[in-house]
């Protein structure tokens, strides 16, 4: 393992489509890298927060067959932002409806924070389909995860300033369930109360999703209304839901299921998004998992140490 390694080069797909999943939602799709190669399934974060091309760049595409999907309501999927018909259990018919439609038997299935919710729930509904798994920043949903960064019970003693903009928002007499009071702004009849809504939501997590904050993600968060509003919506509509699960440790008690496949867990040290403690708790009821500590990395896949891991993951995982 080298310390640091650089992404795969840029590439474009070979192919793009749109799928129609129901009559309200159709799906963005791509493909890229070697159209007869090692399928791998990029499942994206949020949720509502959609792929960008760099997420194409975690694979060698001289040897897989890379392939990207925007989620129910998230990037080029339309209706944007759409709430209707969108929950967990939704996106994994979806991924088999996408894997069917592209002839896929098995994949590798890759997902950071949100996308590593979606690709333990994929796995443990569909394991036969499944080749291997990387996940990163783990997010399994559970309440105290939820409370933790949403509802001011312990992210907003570590940015107490970003804090600040998010919770002013709200009334205090509001403030005991946070998550309710944003979904009522989010999904207000007033549009300029859903963008600032989001806006907030938005800027709160992005300001927090690295050790040392990126300031282009803060801006992206506060200028592009629209991304704000998929990531803001999708994002509390599912929080609020409980993310549509079973029971509140629905994917960690579900593990035994998943324990046979290949695996790799990679999980930043100073993630403030998505705490170690569920990754830890993962690893623990999954000890065949190789498991990676980043030391010097908050939540997101392209900082230094967590990516190196990834690639190391996904070159350990090319030829299955
Ligand atoms: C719990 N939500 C964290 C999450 O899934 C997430 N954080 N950032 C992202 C994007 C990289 C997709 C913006 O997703």
């Amino acid at each position: 393992q080298s310390e640091h390694r650089s992404l795969y080069p840029p590439t474009e797909p070979y192919e793009t489509g749109f799928l129609k999943v129901t009559d309200i939602h159709t799906l963005y799709y791509e493909q890229s890298g070697n159209a007869a190669g090692n399928p791998v399934l990029f499942v994206h974060g949020g949720p509502g927060g959609g792929t960008s091309p760099k997420d194409r760049c975690f694979f060698d595409p001289a040897v897989y067959r890379i392939i990207l999907f925007d989620q129910r309501g998230s990037g080029k999927s339309t209706p944007a932002a759409e709430l209707k018909e969108n929950t967990t259990w939704n996106l994994v018919e979806d991924i088999e409806t996408l894997r069917k439609q592209l002839g896929v038997e098995k994949w590798v299935v890759f997902g950071g924070s949100w996308g590593s919710t979606l690709a333990l729930t994929y796995a443990e509904s569909h394991p036969s389909r499944v080749k291997a798994l990387v996940l990163r920043g783990v997010f399994t949903l559970r309440r105290r995860e939820l409370e933790w960064f949403y509802e001011g019970k312990g992210a907003d003693m570590l940015f107490p300033d970003y804090w600040e903009d998010y919770i002013n928002f709200i009334p205090v007499v509001e403030r005991g369930a946070v998550m309710d009071a944003y979904y009522r702004r989010l999904t207000s009849e007033d549009e300029q109360t859903r963008i600032e809504a989001a806006k907030r939501w938005s800027t709160w997590e992005m300001a927090t999703s690295h050790l040392y904050i990126n300031e282009e993600k803060v801006k992206k968060a506060e200028e592009e209304a629209v991304w704000a509003q998929q990531f803001a919506r999708i994002e509390c509509h599912y929080f609020v839901h409980g993310g549509f699960l079973k029971s509140p440790n629905q994917l960690i008690d579900d593990v035994d299921k998943i324990r046979h496949i290949p695996a790799t867990i990679v999980q930043g040290r100073y993630d403030i998004v998505c705490p170690m403690d569920t990754a830890w708790q993962l690893h623990k009821r999954w000890p065949e998992a190789e498991f990676h500590i980043t030391a010097d990395a908050g939540h997101n896949a392209q900082e230094p140490a967590t990516r190196s891991r990834l690639l190391d993951a996904t070159d350990k995982y090319k030829h299955l």
